[in-house]
């Protein structure tokens, strides 16, 4: 297939009209502008700068590897937040006395609030440190925690651990994502994200199994503890020798480092990368995440950096859709309910609650993993458009199944109950859509700030999933007894159609589109339909690649292309693959012109 190919099998033209609503505004001009065929290749655009960052084939089994070493942070925050209810029931006396209810809810919420803290600082850390080394940080962190714990035998060592620890899990919890973010092209990175969260669920689910296990044991509560030194460990080892992001790199000033990563990433299948490109990535990774604030201190800086995201309305609207998925996530009740898993179940009679509090967070991590297979393809807005609604009905099922067990039984409960089972059943069926939506979504957080304010935007949006983790699991059991358990669900049900209205009206599209493109959509709003049109736009260009590619590995002819498969579907020649790149870009930014103007019908 050939350009001029590719621009006749466009699917928009294949009934050879325009669509009437574009017609009918006017618009069949810029549409013909859209339709038109490809310029012939000229010198011209040969030396414009007019490349495209997604341009060129990534090295996916590099990027992969990458998200899987760093994703060991998001195997110590599910681990550590997860082991805690199975330690401190094994603790006995070992912490000098019996523990009571006070210390527990204390050694328990010192996670959460170092956490926050930790999340405060954490951007502005990795903007001054970089990525990799804040990574570092955050498991020399964890290792001390995690040692101070398993060696305690008092409760207020036992809380310092914890604290300790939590700072490292604030860190992280911002870190892990925001690496993954900068290094992923477009249209793999919610894919690549979502691995971090598979691992923070994969972690809870671990530190269950292993809390059923040790929990009896004597003292096997400090292995428990203990043994989230392994992956801290491995992790510190190997993260030494992992690159920094490239897009940090360039912020940094730090050239030709940015530009031996980007050859990493890009040389692949198809042979070392074109150094053409290389340096046109470099370029326009410059143009957009390269500042210059000329001779002021950090403290300087990071007034600027709090004035802009305050003053500048798009990246308060950045901000505000940031934090508002991360409230979300937390006021919608699912780490109350995983918390106290355990304790709900057993209120509804069941004798054996742990294992079914594992089964809620075997549900996590499956549908966790379902997010991974959605998050790209089907997009975040309307994965969270689809989910939250239906945790609103669980929640009311949940609510109403409670309440029956509790008025058919008073206090002696039993499991036989049918509304026991609709109880299991509606925690599952809610468990499994929060997964797939909302618990993985907000962590994409970082795609939405502009490199000038995503170190403080995503503390901010990080500290608010912490702070309000901290405020619902301590207002659980308040909530229980205050406004009954039947009342509470359906307290969080509201808020989950809260959440829904909120993502309908302000939450843009952002699957396939580039870090940078995102940053256009919040100029003059919140750019929904702009973001939906773009995103669509880039899914078929990305489609019909890995079609022509397909094509190519069928023929043999792959080894052909000098690594230049872009988003645009075209075959090239040695010679003139980087300028095709050129025209690619073009079009692509004259398509982008175009789509900001057509109405969506799929909102
Ligand atoms: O995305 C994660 C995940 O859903 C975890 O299971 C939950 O405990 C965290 O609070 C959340 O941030």
């Amino acid at each position: 297939m050939n350009i001029t190919e590719e621009s006749e099998s466009h699917p928009l033209r294949s009934d050879g009209n325009h669509p009437t609503h574009l017609t009918e505004q006017g618009l069949t001009s810029l549409y013909d502008l859209y339709e038109a065929p490809p310029e012939p290749i000229d010198d011209d655009i040969f030396e414009s700068d007019d490349a495209d960052i997604e341009d060129g084939e990534p090295n996916i089994p590099f990027i992969f590897l990458l998200t899987v070493l760093v994703s060991f942070s998001g195997f110590l925050f599910g681990y550590d937040t997860g082991y805690i209810s199975a330690a401190l029931i094994a603790t006995g006396t070992d912490l000098g006395r019996e523990i009571t209810p006070e210390d527990k809810e204390l050694i328990t919420s010192a996670t959460s609030f170092g956490a926050f803290m930790g999340a405060i600082i954490a951007g502005t850390l990795a903007d001054i440190l970089g990525r990799k080394w804040v990574t570092l940080g955050a498991n020399i962190l964890f290792v001390t925690g995690a040692l101070v714990q398993a060696g305690s035998h008092s409760v207020t060592a036992m809380v310092e651990g914890r604290f300790v620890m939590g700072w490292g899990v604030g860190i992280a919890s911002l870190v892990a994502p925001l690496y993954i973010s900068e290094m992923a092209p477009g249209r793999y990175r919610g894919r690549l994200v979502v691995i971090n969260t598979i691992a923070v669920t994969g972690g809870q689910v671990i530190a269950y199994v292993f809390g059923a296990i040790l929990g009896d044991r004597h003292g096997g509560w400090r292995a428990l503890v203990g043994f989230g030194c392994v992956p801290a460990l491995i992790q510190l080892v190997v993260f030494i020798f992992m690159p920094e992001t490239p897009r940090f790199l360039i912020r940094a000033n730090k050239i030709d480092q940015a530009k031996k990563v980007i050859r990493n990433i890009y040389s692949g299948r198809a042979g070392p990368v074109d150094e053409h490109l290389v340096i046109k990535k470099v370029k326009l990774l410059l143009e957009f995440n390269h500042e210059e604030h000329g001779d002021i201190s950090r403290i300087q800086k990071l007034g600027i950096e709090i004035k802009q995201i305050f003053g500048v309305p798009a990246y308060l609207r950045s901000l505000a859709i940031a934090c508002g998925l991360q409230a979300i996530q937390q006021v919608c009740g699912f780490n109350s309910m995983m918390y106290f898993s355990a304790t709900l179940f057993e209120m509804v009679g069941f004798s054996n609650p742990a294992v079914v509090s594992l089964v809620i967070a075997c549900t996590n991590l499956i549908f966790t993993v379902v997010a991974f297979n959605l998050i790209d393809r089907s997009g975040r807005r309307r994965i969270l458009l689809s989910t939250l609604w239906v945790m609103a009905v669980m929640l009311v099922l949940t609510g109403i199944a409670i309440s029956k067990v509790l008025n058919d039984m008073g206090s002696a409960v039993d499991s036989s109950s049918p509304w026991a089972k609709v109880v299991i059943v509606t925690m599952i069926g809610y468990v499994a859509f929060y997964a797939t939506g909302i618990g993985s979504v907000p962590w994409q957080q970082s795609e939405l700030f502009p490199m000038s304010v995503r170190g403080i935007g995503t503390s901010m949006a990080t500290a608010t999933n912490w702070g309000l983790n901290l405020i619902a699991s301590a207002s659980f059991l308040t909530l229980m007894q205050r406004i009954t358990p039947g009342g509470t669900f359906v307290l969080y049900a509201v808020m989950c159609l809260i959440g829904e209205a909120l993502v309908y009206c302000f939450y843009p599209e952002t699957s396939y589109l580039t870090l940078e493109d995102i940053q256009g959509l919040f100029q003059d709003g919140f750019g929904v339909e702009k973001s939906i049109a773009l995103s669509r736009e880039a899914k078929r260009r990305y489609e019909q690649q890995q079609q022509q590619q397909q094509q190519q590995e069928e023929d043999g002819t792959i080894g052909h292309s000098v690594g230049v498969i872009s988003q645009e579907p075209v075959v090239m020649d040695a010679d003139k693959g980087a300028k095709a790149v050129n025209i690619a870009a073009k079009q692509r930014r004259l398509r982008s012109d175009c789509l900001t103007h057509m109405p969506t019908d799929d909102l």
